[in-house]
């Protein structure tokens, strides 16, 4: 494994611990609300914004007197100098020399740097100080601690370049190298030329006809973790919904991408336990100063290296068989592969893969498979869970949102065609990447010299594009760390990193946007639709405060603990007694039918 350096290093920065930026940076907690809220949280003194306030313009009228002192400015030559001061022709010859020797405008121009020491940051979530890094240094900077160093980036037109317009000359850089041992060439960590096959044999996997069947796979397992909060509910414990949202959206991703039922809503079992252990070890690499994972004896003798080396051949293993069991039913099939294809049986991306006759290694395909495991887990269940936070936080949203989903759904499952009726809904999802982008950062390394923002890069640089930042630029959002879906107008396009000029980067943006968007998109839809539908939520009395963390994803550090309650349910028309049981791999929902024809789901 080539680098050995942690890609979210814990670092302290000569910026004043409490000084949160001009217009409020992002809390420590997650709380953001604007002048709602259940009332669950302490409030901050009063006082004590007025201290941050004169702080932060303390610091920003000592940053202004540095930068007007030229400190970050390269002097210029003084042959260049001497041809400036000749007017016209001193241009003329200023630009043969620039041409020449190459040496632009941009050259002359020192990236801002923040430097800062390798030391613990108390659990904070490491993109955090990097927001009140880039409101006092701007869109790009260089924040070096030791001798590494690292390019944050926070500007939408430099994020455009590296991701869209010159995304050839960027790789994955630390990222594949942290995630080589779980999903070795994968989609993700790929480098340009395995990506472009594999990209290329992937997304017509996820065709339009396999994310409509899967809108039904996203209802059931909704509905799955409805019946267990009811069970809560009626039992009067608190949830946490953190956990359970991990669940249920394993459960989705492993019917999806493989056909493999892991039930982990009702189970616990080897397999279970094994995939998070990958994931936390994948998670425990990208956040640790030391790489012990690499030194020899210590991989052999460490209990947690034994245990997780363990956890990935029982899921590679698994993997395999699942492989094997579906070749042997694409060779037994008589359906003919089209654009469109889709076993009605297993309509899983595996399944599209080998009947595709895609002509892959078997450790390729595995890669592959773990790959999307991974980026369509703990993303999706990210999204929920600030996403219920975030309706605790404003009861307001939460009832508008109640609303829509009660005229548009009622009692039924959602279809496809309620994906563009449900507009609220999408829009709170829309602002809950907003606010609490999942990954917050993208990580890349330049192949070759370039110029972002006008300041020269070498060929080797390590860059973290701070989506985080982005999304909450004071440049770029009004109120941006309000949550206020209403921002974006229902009639209008939905946002992505194209209408928002990639202030906006939801899921990336360029060629290695996700290809998962549309399915992730529809699974957070219908599962916040079928819960606020049966349940309010509020923060459990006593919850612990909810703080960020962070490693692929964002995490909480303590869980999201809830007080679920059913909500009174509204008139019901009366019911024809038809009642259905219908069964879908093992899921089994009872579903009944209206005298209007209407199907829905029985009462819990
Ligand atoms: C709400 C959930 C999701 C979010 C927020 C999300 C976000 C992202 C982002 C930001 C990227 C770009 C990474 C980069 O440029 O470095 C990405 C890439 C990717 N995502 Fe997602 N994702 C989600 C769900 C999914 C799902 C459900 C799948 C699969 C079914 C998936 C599969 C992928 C893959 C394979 C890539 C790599 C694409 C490439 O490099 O060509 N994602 N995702």
């Amino acid at each position: 494994m080539a680098s050995t350096t942690a890609f979210f290093p814990s670092f302290r920065f000569p910026v004043p611990s409490n000084a949160k930026a001009r217009l409020a940076s992002a809390p420590r907690s997650g709380t953001i609300s604007c002048g709602f809220s259940n009332g669950r949280e302490p409030e901050e003194p009063p006082g004590l914004k007025d201290v941050q306030r004169i702080l932060e313009e303390k610091r920003r009228a000592e940053l202004a007197a540095r930068i007007a002192s030229g400190e970050f400015s390269v002097p210029q030559s003084r042959l260049r100098s001497a041809f400036r001061r000749l007017g016209p022709v001193g241009k003329f010859l200023d630009e043969m020399l620039e041409r020449w020797v190459g040496v632009g405008d941009a050259q002359r121009l020192k990236i801002p740097q923040a430097k800062g020491s390798i030391g613990a940051v108390g659990g904070q979530a490491f993109f955090i100080p990097l927001y009140e890094l880039f409101i006092t240094y701007g869109g790009i900077f260089r924040l070096t601690f030791g001798p590494k160093s690292f390019l944050i980036v926070s500007d939408p037109e430099i994020a455009k370049r590296i991701l869209r317009d010159n995304a050839q000359d960027y790789s994955k850089g630390i990222l594949a190298e942290i995630l080589e041992f779980v999903m070795g060439k994968g989609l993700i960590p790929a480098d340009y030329d395995v990506w472009k096959v594999r990209r290329k044999a992937i997304v017509p996997a996820l065709h339009q006809k396999y994310v409509a069947k899967m809108i039904g796979l996203f209802g059931k397992a909704s509905y799955g973790l409805c019946e267990k909060l009811d069970k809560a509910a009626s039992d009067g414990e608190d949830s946490e919904m953190e956990s359970l949202f991990s669940r249920m959206t394993l459960d989705v991703i492993g019917k999806a991408v493989f056909n493999y039922n892991f039930d982990s809503l009702t189970h616990d079992n080897g397999i279970i336990e094994a995939v998070y252990t990958v994931l936390r070890e994948a998670e425990m690499r990208s956040t640790s100063l030391i790489p012990t994972w690499e030194i020899p004896i210590w991989k052999d003798i460490s209990p947690r290296q034994k245990k997780a080396s363990q956890a990935l051949k029982l899921v590679n293993d698994t993997l395999d068989d699942l492989i094997a069991i579906c070749k042997r039913m694409v060779e037994q099939e008589e359906l003919q592969f089209h654009e469109e294809y889709m076993n009605e049986q297993d309509p899983s991306i595996l399944h599209f893969l080998l009947a595709s006759g895609d002509d892959v290694s078997s450790k390729q395909l595995r890669d592959d498979l773990m790959t999307l495991l991974i980026a369509g887990h703990e993303t999706s269940a990210a999204v929920l869970t600030w996403t219920f936070y975030l309706l605790s936080k404003n009861p307001h949203v939460m009832s508008k949102l109640q609303d829509e989903v009660d005229s548009v759904l009622g009692d039924r499952l959602p279809t496809i065609e309620d994906m563009k009726k449900l507009k609220y809904t999408t829009r709170v999802i829309n602002e809950s990447l907003r606010l609490y982008p999942q990954p917050p950062v993208l990580i890349r390394r330049s192949l070759d010299d370039d110029i972002l923002g006008g300041f020269p890069i070498k060929r080797g640089e390590d860059i973290f594009i701070s989506v985080w930042n982005l999304h909450r630029s004071p440049k770029h959002w009004t109120d941006p760390d309000c949550f206020n879906p209403e921002r974006w107008p229902l009639d209008g396009p939905n946002p992505n990193e194209i209408n928002q000029n990639f202030s906006y980067l939801p899921f990336g943006g360029g060629q290695r946007k996700c290809v998962g968007d549309m399915f992730a998109t529809f699974e957070t839809v219908v599962a916040t639709a079928m819960l606020v539908r049966r349940f309010n939520f509020q923060m459990a009395l006593g919850a612990p405060p909810v703080e960020m963390t962070t490693g692929a994803t964002i995490h909480t550090t303590e869980g999201l603990l809830m007080t679920v309650t059913r909500r009174p349910q509204p008139p019901i028309i009366p019911k024809l007694e038809t009642r259905t049981q219908i069964v879908n791999g093992d899921e089994t929902v009872t579903l009944q039918e209206d005298q209007q024809g209407e199907v829905s789901v029985a009462p819990l």
